[in-house]
């Protein structure tokens, strides 16, 4: 555990963390930053960290607590700053003093660490009971996972279904569709999970995949997509394997007219499963009145694959056992497929060239040569027309 720190207000002291990209406006001295990076290398996040103890340095001179000294500027970063790193020397070199970083292991990949100590800020934002519980709604899957019989394990199933879909049927994404506003960014998030674990061309053992691996995983929330996108799932040519995801308790009760406007909202997510699976023939179309070449647009062909996965409520508990649900679902669809889930290095790639190519942007000639024809046309676009 990092120990205490103090005299500047600073850690022991602040509740909130941040990770904006704009410096919070109130005062330094009650800021406490917490720098999460496995690697503690990635760009984005090392900027902004830099950019926190620039605005830290500068505020806290401005109120006349520090110095210009670098002994003064070291001081004021080991107290207001903390890590969630595997990599210690790294943290050190920024400044922060290793005991004051939250650990973890090195073998847990980002889209993995979220009930890890790179949780820490899910934890103040929360509260500790309200993290407990949703790391025991990851037990809870843990545990049905490991116990459970193939046939009956609920991931596997769905993992060995995704295999189906993707292999057999030929679908090439995967939608999924929360019935929740509180869940609009979900579907982001398992784009991590499942494309940057899947996303994979070589087997374990170095030899090329046969078939297809990872779908492009999206969606919305379903409020938003049944007006929107649904219409491609119902009736075009592709096949869109779909996750409904819905809470049978509202976490805003309201009511219209007398009416429970989340049994209406559900009604939605009942219709549109419904109507996927059943469709809808050309002789319910004829009944209804409508003749010619009407009919053929109005008919729907039905067996289109969703999953409905229904829950009490959104509670912290059972977002744990959604996430883990997905990180299951995406192991065992890696393991048919025989890839690593676990790297990654087709980002670490961008990543590298992101390195190399800063320095052109910033006009090195050297840097600017290396690049091949395209990347010198879009740098020298940008040379020409960045203002200042
Ligand atoms: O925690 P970091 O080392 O800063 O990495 C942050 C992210 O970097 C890359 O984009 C990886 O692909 C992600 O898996 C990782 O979550």
């Amino acid at each position: 555990m990092p120990r205490p720190v103090s005299r500047h207000g600073s850690c022991r002291t602040s509740t909130r963390s941040t990770s904006r990209t704009r410096p919070p406006t109130s005062t330094p001295r009650r800021r406490c930053f917490i720098v999460a990076s496995k690697t503690f290398t990635t760009l984005e996040t090392l900027t902004n960290a830099r950019l926190a103890r620039d605005w830290l340095w500068a505020g806290l001179q401005e109120a006349g607590a520090i110095d210009d000294s670098e002994a003064q500027k070291t001081d004021a970063v080991a107290h207001h700053f903390v890590a969630v790193s595997t990599a210690l020397e790294k943290v050190e070199a920024f400044g922060i003093d290793p005991a004051n970083a939250f650990g973890f292991w090195d073998w847990v990949g980002g889209r993995y660490s979220v009930d890890s100590a790179i949780g820490l800020s899910l934890v103040i934002e929360l509260g500790p009971d309200a993290f407990r519980d949703l790391l025991a709604g990851f037990h809870a899957v843990d545990e049905h996972v490991a116990s459970t019989p193939l046939e009956k394990n609920v991931p596997v199933l769905m993992g060995l279904l995704n295999v189906w879909y993707t292999n057999f049927l030929g679908a090439q994404t995967h939608a999924v569709l929360p019935y929740a506003q509180q869940l609009h960014r979900f579907a982001a998030y398992l784009q991590q999970l499942t494309m940057e674990s899947n996303g994979k061309s070589v087997r374990w053992d170095g030899t090329p995949v046969t078939s297809d691996t990872g779908e492009v995983f999206w969606g919305e929330p379903g409020t938003n997509g049944q007006h929107a996108f649904y219409q491609l799932i119902h009736q075009g040519t592709r096949l869109i394997p779909a996750d409904f995801i819905a809470f049978v308790n509202p976490a805003h009760p309201l009511t219209d007219g007398g009416r429970d406007v989340h049994g209406l909202f559900l009604a939605n997510f009942l219709a549109q499963t419904k109507a996927l699976a059943f469709g809808k023939t050309a002789e319910e179309v004829e009944a209804e009145g409508t003749t010619g070449a009407l009919v053929a647009a109005r008919t729907f062909a039905g067996n289109r694959p969703t999953t409905s996965i229904f829950a009490p409520a959104l509670t912290p508990k059972v977002l744990g056992e959604l996430i883990a649900l997905y990180e299951h679902i995406t192991f065992t669809q890696g393991t048919i497929w025989g890839i690593n889930s676990f790297d990654q290095w087709g980002v670490e790639l961008g990543k590298q060239l992101a390195l190399q190519i800063a320095p052109a942007i910033e006009g090195d000639a050297d840097a600017l040569a290396a690049q091949d024809a395209s990347t010198q046309a879009l740098l020298a676009y940008y040379r020409t027309h960045r203002h200042s």
